[in-house]
């Protein structure tokens, strides 16, 4: 069997997957991120480790670990973990979502020429991205800043605590801001430009290539075989998309967990040319095959949207009760509109200080219209970042995953207001098998993604309803009116 974990933002899942690529069983932990102050976002890097022995635990009280044949990790990008020379966490990890370095991003771009900065990463500086994060930490916090030995992911973090190794690889290297995407290497100019130690990146790999072994407390603690292999792993996104056997153009992933995402794997290398038609506020990374890459939209405020209302509004109900709510009330929510830009937004209008709106409450709306407006205003985010996907890329087919698919009334408003059919993939957990194929792919079990996904892909489709269609595209044009009018841009 093969093991597959992943570091959510919402919470740890692992799960086991054997040797025909069926999901055994999964198990999770959940758990929120600090939000210390507006548009700031931070997590302890121990409590990943935790939550990762509490989730094992679970996930061997009916299975036997040593029957583990190669370990898969994966987790949320750009969310910075800092050791030092002991190895030991600096400071919490500042977040993929947090919106602090709005300055630095500016400072970084103005210094390095932001059509140079872009050639040379791929991507432009989002403030969610590692670099601005290290240049924030030498301003304000040169205490821990002069401590940095070691700069990763939280993936790269917990594949330390089992391995003992410090490693990364080249699909969460893509999202620092410090990468060479085309060349998938370390970008020294960029390095040398900021005057960063070089020896804070740890080394790169691929993500199907073997970093170390499990250490020999960690594996008998956890109950596993002496000398397990540990792959390299990849970024959440990227490791979904394998889950989910998207790794060809022909096929993209639209996934809704706390951040929303639009990913379509790009059939040549990116090169300047291919930048030029393609808008800033996408992400062009490497994928989690060799010599692959991927376009990428990103909502910072999807999932994390609904769940934002539960606690605001002090709801006791679960997800699946609220959502019974939102069904009682017709597409288009009574005409109310919800933008989710809770903590700013990258895709597409890379702006840390747009901020979330409930647009056209009248007397008549109800609990059910506000939770159904935010559902739809998630998919309006995602449509935004669809439609500048659809100008690079010709997709056959979405398959969609991610906490939200377990909502089919959510999945049937994303088709709607897409107006396109998605395959519902049958688990929500992607990212983790995802990660759990590549360790199989990386002892040489299977040799590409969809050897272990074939058997297992049963996914629904999801038609659109073409009246609901007419209608999301109306209240689309007013959703996209709504942030152009309040817009401090
Ligand atoms: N039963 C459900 N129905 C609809 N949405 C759900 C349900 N359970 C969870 N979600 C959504 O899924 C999100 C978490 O998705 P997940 O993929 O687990 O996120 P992450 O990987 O970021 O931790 C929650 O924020 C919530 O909006
Ligand atoms: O920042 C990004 C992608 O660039 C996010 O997609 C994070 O990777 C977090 O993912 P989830 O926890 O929502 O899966």
């Amino acid at each position: 069997m093969f093991l597959g974990i992943d570091i959510g933002s919402g919470g740890t899942k692992v799960i086991l997957l054997n040797k025909e690529g069926q999901l055994v069983e999964a198990s999770e932990i959940s758990y929120s991120f600090d939000v210390p102050k507006e548009g700031w976002s931070e997590h302890d890097p121990n409590e990943w480790w935790t939550a990762t022995l509490k989730a094992l635990t679970k996930l061997f009280e009916y299975n036997d670990p040593a029957k583990v044949e190669a370990i898969g990790v994966t987790g949320q990008m750009h969310s910075s973990v800092l050791l030092d020379s002991q190895g030991a966490v600096i400071r919490k990890a500042i977040l993929w979502n947090d919106q602090r370095t709005e300055v630095e991003c500016k400072e970084v771009l103005n210094h390095i020429g932001e059509d140079k900065y872009r050639t040379l990463t791929m991507n432009t500086l989002f403030p969610g991205f590692t670099l601005p994060k290290i240049m924030w930490l030498k301003k304000n916090e040169p205490e821990h800043y002069e401590r940095i030995s070691t700069v990763f992911m939280p993936k790269d973090f917990i594949n330390y605590k089992l391995t003992g190794v410090v490693a990364t690889d080249v699909t969460d290297a893509s999202g620092t801001g410090i990468f060479d995407v085309y060349n998938r290497e370390w970008n020294s100019n960029i390095i040398e430009e900021l005057e960063l130690n070089p020896e804070w990146f740890p080394p790169l790999y691929e993500s199907v290539e073997v970093i170390g072994k499990v250490k020999h407390a960690v594996a008998k603690a956890i109950g596993l075989k002496e000398g397990i292999p540990v792959i390299a792993g990849a970024a959440d996104n990227a490791a979904a998309a394998i889950g989910n056997g998207v790794f060809k153009e022909d096929k993209g992933l639209i996934s809704i967990g706390t951040s929303g995402v639009v990913l379509v794997p790009i059939k040549n290398r990116p090169d300047k040319e291919f930048l030029t038609k393609t808008n800033s506020s996408l992400h062009i990374f490497c994928h989690a095959l060799p010599n692959t890459w991927y376009a990428m939209g990103v909502t910072l405020t999807a999932g994390e949207s609904l769940k934002w209302f539960r606690h605001a509004f002090e709801i006791e109900d679960d997800f699946q009760s609220l959502i019974m709510k939102a069904k009682a009330v017709g597409p288009g929510s009574g005409g109310l509109i919800f933008t989710p830009y809770l903590s700013g937004e990258r895709t597409p209008h890379n702006d840390s200080n747009a901020r979330g709106v409930f647009y056209g409450m009248n007397l008549t709306h109800r609990k059910g219209h506000f939770i159904r407006s935010v559902m739809e205003g998630v998919s309006y985010s995602l449509k935004d970042c669809h439609e500048l996907i659809k100008n690079i890329a010709t997709v056959d087919s979405f398959v969609i995953t991610g906490g939200a698919v377990k909502s089919e009334l959510w999945s049937q408003i994303l088709a709607d207001v897409l107006g396109v059919s998605l395959k519902k993939s049958a688990q929500f957990e992607g990212p983790a098998i995802g990660a759990a194929i590549l360790a199989g792919i990386g002892v040489d079990h299977w040799k590409t993604p969809d050897e272990a996904t074939e058997k297992v892909m049963n996914k629904d489709l999801i038609t659109p309803n073409e009246e609901h269609c007419d209608l999301y595209e109306e209240s689309f044009t007013k959703y996209q009116d709504i942030y152009k009018k309040l817009s401090a841009k």
